[in-house]
């Protein structure tokens, strides 16, 4: 039986299962030989192709567009090649130098590495790719609108900090930056912004001249012409079709091109057909600094906006997530003047079409709370409310993922999946599993997935006239109902001070909850005065009759240190309350200070938690912890106690009384 024949390997793929290993005389697995001892592979089919070039081009193969292309459609229409070639100049002229007469020569696709890999790393050891053209002479190839896949291989292939996860997502590294830098953030200030913008104290709008952006604009342009290739997204912002914003964004790295293709409305072939110009383009520099010789600039990083000019750059940072919310400002810009409100917030809705929206800043639970397996989700970050309803910006979900777990929170877990980018999280070497709970690199981990990865999604990511407004504060101070029902004035009070308290970071060794207060629960997106987006709110909650909501996300029995972080699933009964309705007639007691309006029971929740003072053991430091945390309310109320909201003067002197008395 062991014959004397050559091993073969399995060729007709059954060594492995087919009786041919196993454990046979001697305890080494016996290996099947061919009967008449010559190795052939006869049995196999064999591949249609004669050498191994002609064997790998047959690899890959273009796909058919789901609808006839409109080139073919009608006598004025495009050849696919002039169609290429409108795309190519459109690209050119983003990429062009404002001094130079002509753009960049591009090319589309990778450009061509002579020899092998290891051949050029042998030559140049030190700079395998390095460029030696002029930038006059160079192309300029691009990646443009890649696939998942393509732009997994570039970023495992050339990003160092890259990897495959077990899951399936690719696992990135930001660099140095791991969260976003509001204090690089500069807005060109003209003639117009002068007056459109909220400029000064509070403001997070810092001036910059236009001179000064084109010299950031030029730097950006130029490093990214100067690489070996640049990715190009060209995607859409808002599922409102009437209002739908197209973007382009140019990047130095794969991962920012995925992190954008997840986080933006993917278009269709046919609709990628049809782009054209587009109304809004980013330049994303990543890694490389600014000048910090440059007027205006006080760091290496910067995040420049010029909105005459439709332009935005990015210098000196690699967080992905500077683009992201480097367009819901200009959403937030662009919208109002459309009468459309732009919102920081999540939004779902119910089997029947009741429409929430959750209120929030970082950390408060935006993400986790509109992610409810049984609702539909419309999105979990920034949305419009216009005349014909809700509709998300995006097409994708941000979800923080410091101790995510599969049990409380299965949607979100089950999205980490391939396609999504995982940033900054530590995996165990070998098996590549993420582990969640580890904070090493940031407490900041992320991921950003496809909306449709969550199973429940509304798509299209509309829906109607919201029913509840719920305003999330994560209170640390613990001294906040776990639910309070609002009043429109008390809704307009809370949402212009856009409160949370988080613990500060540990490394700092600071124990005391610190309080943020941040208007419309986004301040550091807004572009004009907190008072116009806070009138639109109320005349649309008006209007639609929305029902406001306070819920403390945060600490119960104590603050931070004593007491504890309300449990998920409690908070998610109370949400479940809110959208079915049954506070409605459920009765409500006041509270002190606050005057919040507390449900005194819902079906599931220990009655004790619901009124704060009755879950603290010292009742002296609750009283004291309320007091000074109504001081900083009424403090940081000050400064818009001079402003007049919506065309009623009524309803401003009802906002300022809605805070707390004592
Ligand atoms: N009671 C609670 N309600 C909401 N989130 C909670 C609660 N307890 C703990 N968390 C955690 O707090 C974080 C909320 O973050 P996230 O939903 O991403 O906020 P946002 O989207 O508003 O930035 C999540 O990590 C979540 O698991
Ligand atoms: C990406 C962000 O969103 P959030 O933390 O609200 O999910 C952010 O604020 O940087
Ligand atoms: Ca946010
Ligand atoms: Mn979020």
């Amino acid at each position: 039986m062991a014959g004397n024949g050559e091993f073969s390997f399995g060729s007709n793929g059954n060594a492995a299962n087919g009786g041919g290993v196993e454990n046979g005389n001697g305890g080494l697995p016996k290996i099947q030989t061919h009967k008449n001892g010559v190795c052939h592979d006869g049995t196999a089919p064999t591949v249609k192709a004669q050498t191994i070039d002609e064997l790998h081009s047959m690899q890959k193969k273009r796909s058919n567009p789901t609808t006839p292309s409109k080139g073919a459609e009608g006598a004025f229409a495009l050849s696919e090649e002039d169609r290429q070639k409108q795309q190519l100049q459109s690209i050119s002229a983003s990429l062009a130098s404002l001094t130079r007469e002509t753009g960049p020569k591009v090319v589309k696709g990778e450009p061509q590495i002579k020899g092998s890999s290891t051949d050029a790393q042998k030559v140049h050891h030190h700079a395998p790719n390095f460029n030696n053209s002029d930038s006059a002479l160079k192309f300029t190839h691009v990646l443009y609108n890649l696939s998942p896949p393509e732009l997994y291989e570039q970023a495992i292939k050339y990003e160092n900090g890259s990897f495959l996860s077990s899951s399936g997502a690719l696992a990135t590294l930001s660099g140095a930056k791991t969260g976003r830098s509001p204090r690089d953030k500069r807005v060109v200030k003209d003639e117009t912004t002068e007056d459109e913008l909220w400029w000064g104290k509070g403001s997070p709008n810092i001036e910059m001249d236009g001179h000064t952006f084109m010299l950031n604009r030029e730097r950006a342009v130029d490093y990214l012409n100067s690489l070996d290739k640049v990715f190009v997204n060209d995607q859409f912002l808002n599922w409102d079709p009437e209002h739908r914003i197209k973007v382009r964004i140019v990047s130095a790295r794969a991962y920012h091109s995925l992190f954008m293709h997840n986080m933006c409305i993917r278009p269709t072939p046919e609709e990628l057909e049809d782009f054209g110009t587009p109304d809004f383009t980013i330049y994303n520099a990543g890694k490389f600094p600014c000048n910090r010789y440059t007027h205006y600039m006080t760091s290496s990083t910067s995040i420049d906006i010029h909105l005459a000019r439709k332009e935005m750059v990015i210098l000196g940072t690699q967080y992905a997530g500077e683009m992201k919310k480097g367009l819901f400002s200009l959403m937030h810009y662009l919208m109002p003047k459309r009468q459309i409100l732009s919102l920081h917030s999540g939004c779902n809705m119910g089997k029947e079409g009741d429409v929430a929206l959750f209120f929030g800043l970082s950390g408060t639970g935006k993400t986790t709370l509109s992610t409810d397996h049984n609702r539909l989700l419309i999105g979990d970050d920034e949305h419009c409310w216009s005349d014909n309803g809700v509709s998300n910006i995006e097409g994708g979900c941000y979800a923080k993922c410091i101790d995510l777990s599969r049990e409380k929170e299965p949607d979100i877990w089950n999205a980490i999946k391939f396609g999504t980018v995982v940033e900054n999280v530590v995996f165990d070497e070998y098996t590549r599993e993420i582990d969640y709970t580890d904070k090493s690199v940031t407490e900041n981990t992320r991921a950003a997935y496809p909306i449709e990865y969550i199973p429940n999604a509304k798509i299209p990511c509309v829906g109607p006239h919201p029913k509840n407004v719920i305003l999330l504060a994560c209170d640390a101070f613990g001294v906040l109902p776990p639910v309070s029902k609002l009043n429109l004035a008390q809704t307009m009070y809370h949402f212009i001070s856009g409160y949370t308290a988080l613990v500060a970071g540990t490394e700092e060794g600071v124990k005391e909850p610190r309080a943020t207060f941040s208007a419309c629960f986004g301040a550091a997106f807004i572009m004009m005065h907190p008072t116009r987006y806070a009138a639109m709110l109320a005349e649309k909650m008006q209007k639609h009759g929305a029902t406001g909501w306070l819920v403390n996300t945060g600490w119960s029995g104590g603050s931070y240190g004593s007491g504890n972080r309300i449990k998920l699933p409690y908070t998610r009964k109370i949400i479940d309350a809110i959208h079915s309705g049954s506070f409605l007639n459920a009765s409500f007691s006041k509270t002190e200070v606050f005057g919040l309006e507390i449900p005194n029971e819902i079906e599931g929740i220990p009655a004790e938690i619901l009124e704060p003072k009755n879950s603290w053991k010292d009742k002296e430091a609750y009283n004291e912890t309320l007091l000074k945390l109504g001081g900083l309310f009424k403090k940081n109320f000050e400064v818009f106690a001079s402003y007049k909201i919506g065309k009623d003067n009524k309803l401003t002197e009802e906002i300022l009384a809605a805070g707390p008395i004592f």
